[in-house]
């Protein structure tokens, strides 16, 4: 088994493991010399072995292996949008998901900066239109929208993030999903979000994440 490949099936086994995704959803990415190593349609994260690993193009073209998620082509658009993602994760981890089906986001930035992390790991979240799974309409957006913001969330779907490296795209939607956990928690409270400026400074200081408000 290759590094690459045990850090996928690693990660797959811990997102399952901790309710990130669940039953067969979600899938996973990470950049290589030919394209990327993408996971396979309809297996569950829980036990995927590095053979269940497809290789795809950044153009979409399935090259080898088992077929591949049906959303590799958004971790296609994401790769081409973005040169520096060396890795992409789709979930459908609960509270993002239910951020992505309320009617009162903004489709521009569906999350406020509630905590520091949150500012410095993801930023700003677009949401994008409802598509089917695996609609391949929704490329040419996604490809938009990847290139300034490197995580998004699917309408009634759930988030789309990229990282520099398998732990850093992690790293982000795990921080999206307990910020997403939060403010439904604090949906009828009043709240004080960080401030523009607040979240531009740690943005600017230790961000790996998109600044809000920006178009990179
Ligand atoms: O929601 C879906 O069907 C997909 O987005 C998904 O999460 C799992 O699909 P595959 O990666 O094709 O198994
Ligand atoms: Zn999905």
């Amino acid at each position: 088994m290759t590094v690459i490949g045990e850090e996928i099936v690693a990660l797959g086994a811990s997102l399952f493991a901790r309710r990130l995704t669940h039953g067969r959803t979600g899938n996973i990415s990470v950049r290589v010399d030919e394209g990327f190593l993408v996971t396979p349609t309809g297996g569950s994260l829980a036990s995927l072995t590095a053979e269940d690993l497809a290789l795809v193009g950044l153009d979409g073209t399935h090259l080898s292996g088992p077929r591949p998620s049906k959303e590799a082509f958004l971790h296609a658009a994401v790769y081409r949008a973005r040169p520096g993602a060396g890795a992409v994760i789709h979930t459908h981890s609960t509270h993002s998901v239910a951020v992505s089906c309320h009617a009162e986001v903004d489709p521009d930035d569906a999350l406020p900066p509630l905590t520091a992390y949150y500012a410095m790991r993801v930023g700003r979240l677009p949401l994008l239109p409802y598509h089917a799974p695996g609609d391949t309409a929704l490329e040419p957006l996604a490809e938009r929208t990847a290139a300034t913001a490197h995580a998004f969330l699917l309408a009634n779907h759930g988030p789309v993030v990229a990282g520099a490296d398998l732990a850093g795209a992690a790293d982000a939607l795990e921080e999206l999903e307990e910020t997403a956990r939060l403010w439904l928690l604090l949906r009828d409270q009043p709240t004080r979000p960080l401030t523009p400026e607040q979240a531009a400074d740690l943005q600017a200081r230790h961000g790996t994440g998109t600044p809000a408000g920006s178009r990179r």
